[in-house]
């Protein structure tokens, strides 16, 4: 792929719920390798965007492309299947199943049609299995879960809550990696090691990510550019310099963060 045409294209996107307008005609483009920021108020719509993002709920209007293809209308897992993947604002594992489990239902959704019981032989079933284990694991090592693969998920401490559930979304082989609030409830070590684990996914797995932050140093630190919404609307988009500037969005946002 040409890397100079956006690898994520947001065309004139709305939300409402009602009469409120939560997403209001935002409109952007994300290039692959970059590390997108998506800052705003409490309620200035960044969540609703992400769930239009990777199909939870459609916009009321516009549209979004994943390399000049149209994704509206597609569920969540045809998303996923083609690329995108996320993490959740509160943490959302299988607390009772493995950390190991917990991966494996993130790479469940390539098995492909023809290898469903029934279809083929349960050797190759059996195969599929072996392969995919294999790059659960391999994924759990990269991310120093490794030794606690068997662990029950709720067993782990909270920072590597968070990161299992980035190695589920991983476990898709996403191009496109979305990460709402990754940061919350971290304290500012947990925060500082955070953005180096970003960095290091962002290298290790080729992804392109778009993380939503309210800890306004970890975005101007980490990211390449900065999207800021305001109301449902996109007020600034730019490098982090350029946005921290831009007097619309310190009236909006900037004024009382550190
Ligand atoms: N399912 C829904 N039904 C009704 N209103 C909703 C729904 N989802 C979001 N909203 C409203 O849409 C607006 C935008 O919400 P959203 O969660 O996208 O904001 P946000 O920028 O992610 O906020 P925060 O930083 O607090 O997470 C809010 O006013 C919210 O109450």
């Amino acid at each position: 792929m040409d890397d100079s045409q956006p690898l994520l294209s947001l065309q004139h996107l709305s939300r409402t719920f009602g009469g409120l307008v939560a997403v209001n005609d935002v409109s952007c483009e994300i290039y692959r390798g970059e590390i997108f920021g998506l800052i705003g108020p409490n309620g200035a719509g960044k969540t609703t965007l992400f769930n239009i993002m990777t199909g939870l709920i459609p916009p009321t209007q516009g549209q979004f492309f994943l390399q000049n293809q149209s994704l509206v209308g597609y569920q969540p897992d045809q998303i996923s299947q083609r690329g995108i993947a996320r993490t959740f604002q509160n943490i959302r594992l299988f607390r009772d199943l493995s950390v190991l489990d917990n991966v494996l239902i993130g790479r469940h959704i390539h098995i492909p049609v023809k290898l469903w019981p029934g279809i083929l032989p349960l050797p190759k079933i059996n195969n599929w299995e072996r392969v995919a284990r294999t790059e659960a694991l391999d994924i759990l090592n990269l991310l120093g879960l490794g030794a606690r693969q068997s662990e029950k998920a709720s067993h782990l401490a909270y920072g590597e809550q968070r990161r299992l559930e980035i190695a589920r979304a991983l476990a898709v082989r996403p191009q496109i990696l979305l990460l709402d609030e990754p940061a919350a409830g971290m304290n500012p070590t947990e925060k500082q090691e955070l953005c180096e684990f970003i960095r290091y996914i962002q290298q290790t797995f080729q992804l392109t990510i778009v993380l939503i932050e309210h800890h306004v140093p970890l975005v101007m630190g980490l990211c390449d550019r900065i999207a800021v919404l305001d109301f449902g609307q996109l007020i600034a988009l730019g490098k982090p310099e350029t946005v921290r500037q831009d007097a619309a969005v310190i009236a909006a946002y900037l004024g009382d963060q550190p």
